[in-house]
């Protein structure tokens, strides 16, 4: 078992920052790099997909961020991370001047943070020159009940956590977020939960008070966090709760979490298209697919190139809540190409750029595309956000 005791004073404190798919990890973590407590930090994201789209967005010194894609840091790329923090630790021994003096990891919308904290924790390498300071997870308003009731790993995630944030609470109605406050509560009692909206939030109140205190000798915090939401009729970890096979009083983190979550159905795929396109046939298209597959796409992102704009349009879909398009004025990096990456449940890539090439360059008169995209039409109600504007 690792031993938990205080980290050395001069150990570099590192942060987690962690939350289901979509639930504002990026937003948060923008509006905390612009905040002064934050300004000597390394980042580090940590992209599902083989295409990242989230450092472009970022505004933060290039010297000072690190992509890790194609793979999740709780299993796939954890080798990385370690290497990744081993060669932040080499610069800032050879190069006193760079100033990093925090880390900060963004996780993957699908990791289970447990195995992370471990590779931090029981890395005599690492232990030498980091400590965990923090492990923050976001929960979205909106879909947070029901996310934490489909995926045991958004368990996980916020039972671990000593801060939850709440996010998108203007796009919640007080009985929404009362019932999701209230369950949070009971996943994890101890934890402050904080409220940002658009990501605003003081640093202070996530980080800083020492560094982050595991429970020891406890079950399994999401086995007990699945029992809390059974207690309250939704659906616990029950037989579906793949996660965990270990009984009560093994320690989380000394045994591998590397487990079939990233197995379960879920794929990533993302789509390039070299010409600009025109935005009300995309948008059309957008709302097709988010109509017809909305609960299976559990996340989509990307950058359009629109014909006749400067810059990309950002989109966001989050299951079925599609966020507000925005322009930006100019393309982020040298790649002015439109890219989409979506992380799905059961949606076939080669339906989703069939259905995307045909309607955005010849406007669709035949039921095609909605043919294509209705391979089990879940005759779900249209999206409930806010729509594309
Ligand atoms: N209305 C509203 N939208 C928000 C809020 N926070 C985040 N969003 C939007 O939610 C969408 C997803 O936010 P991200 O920060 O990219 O989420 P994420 O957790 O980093 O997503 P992945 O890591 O890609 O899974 C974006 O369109 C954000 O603008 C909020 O408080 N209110």
């Amino acid at each position: 078992m690792a031993e938990f005791t205080s980290p050395p004073a001069d150990t570099c404190p590192v942060t987690v920052l962690t939350g289901f798919l979509g639930s504002g990890k990026t937003t948060l973590l923008a509006q905390l790099l612009r905040q002064p407590a934050l300004a000597r930090t390394a980042v580090v994201i940590n992209e599902f997909g083989a295409v990242g789209l989230d450092h472009e967005l970022l505004d933060h010194s290039q010297d000072e961020l690190v992509l890790l894609s194609n793979g999740c840091v709780c299993c796939t790329v954890r080798g990385d991370l370690q290497a990744t923090l081993q060669r932040l630790q080499a610069r800032r021994a050879q190069d006193p001047a760079w100033g990093v003096d925090r880390v900060l990891i963004e996780t993957t919308g699908l990791a289970n943070p447990a195995p992370i904290l471990h590779t931090l924790m029981a890395d005599e390498g690492l232990r030498a020159h980091f400590h965990l300071e923090r492990l923050i997870t976001t929960v979205d308003a909106v879909n947070g009940a029901a996310t934490l009731a489909a995926h045991p790993v958004a368990l996980e995630q916020v039972a671990l956590a000593d801060r939850l944030v709440l996010t998108k609470t203007d796009l919640a109605d007080a009985p929404t977020q009362a019932a999701l406050r209230a369950t949070l509560r009971q996943l994890n009692p101890r934890a402050p939960l904080r409220v940002a909206r658009h990501g605003a939030l003081a640093a202070e109140l996530l980080l800083g008070d020492g560094p982050w205190q595991p429970r020891l000798n406890t079950p399994c915090a999401a086995c007990a966090a699945g029992d809390a939401l059974e207690a309250q009729g939704e659906p616990g970890r029950g037989g579906a709760h793949a996660v965990c096979t270990h009984g009560p009083g093994e320690d989380d983190a000394a045994h591998d979490h590397d487990h079939a979550v990233h197995d379960s159905g879920i794929q990533s795929f993302s789509l390039t298209l070299d010409e600009p396109l025109p935005w009300d046939r995309f948008q059309s298209w957008l709302d097709l697919l988010q109509r017809l597959r909305g609960p299976d796409l559990l996340r989509f992102k990307g950058l359009v190139a629109v014909q006749g704009q400067p810059g990309p349009v950002v989109v966001h879909g989050v299951q079925h809540l599609i966020h507000p398009p925005h322009t930006l004025p100019a393309w982020p990096g040298a790649d002015h190409r439109t890219r989409l990456v979506f992380i799905t449940r059961g949606v076939a890539r080669e339906d989703v750029e069939f259905t995307l090439r045909l309607l955005t360059r010849h406007r669709a008169r035949s039921a095609a595309p909605a043919e294509r995209l209705a391979i089990s039409d879940s005759s779900e109600p249209g999206p409930t956000g806010p729509q594309a504007s």
